[in-house]
């Protein structure tokens, strides 16, 4: 699954993430390698309806300059669970040299507990364009101007 022609993405396991998979595409045509949970295997965390936590991946990635990790949730855990990153999507910066976490929310009406190994995001690594900021007097006119917000109707 992993045979994917693309930038090399180097990265770091630490030491809680002993005996884990590496981030992987699960499929042949994965846009997203998924996370798992470095949570203790004799604490799983438990998180209640509404509540947030931080979980680690227990990897420190290099991403090349010129690019960005996206991390975005689990479609089947939301829909199953509620369980969906708060911060959606999370910004992974290429000058990042921490522990890439994942701040999950349980949006359902359950607990759910997160398990060591347990796939819990996806990260989608993607061009970044970075632009020199200019500031000018005018902008040059256009159709739209300023309408936006439903201006163009339903
Ligand atoms: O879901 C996430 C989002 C961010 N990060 C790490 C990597 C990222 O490069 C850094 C900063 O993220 P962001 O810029 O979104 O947060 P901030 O609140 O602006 O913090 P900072 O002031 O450190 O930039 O935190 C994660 O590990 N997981
Ligand atoms: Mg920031």
């Amino acid at each position: 699954m992993n045979d994917v022609i693309g930038p090399k993405l180097n990265l770091i396991r630490l030491p809680h993430a002993e005996g884990l998979e590496l981030p992987a595409y699960e499929t042949a045509g994965a846009a997203g390698m998924d996370l798992r949970a470095a949570v203790n295997e004799d604490a799983p965390l438990v998180l209640a309806p509404g509540k947030r936590a931080l979980i680690p991946t227990g990897f420190v990635f290099e991403i090349p300059q010129g690019f960005e990790a996206q991390i975005r949730p689990r479609s089947g855990l939301a829909f199953k669970h509620g369980i969906t990153c708060l911060n959606t999507p999370g910004t992974i910066d290429c000058d990042y040299r921490g522990e890439v976490k994942v701040l999950l929310i349980n949006l359902g009406d359950e607990d759910f507990t997160v398990t060591r190994g347990m796939r819990i995001a996806q990260m989608v690594l993607a061009p970044v364009t970075r632009m020199q900021v200019a500031e000018v007097e005018t902008t040059t006119q256009t159709t739209r101007g300023t309408g936006g917000f439903g201006s163009t109707g339903v």
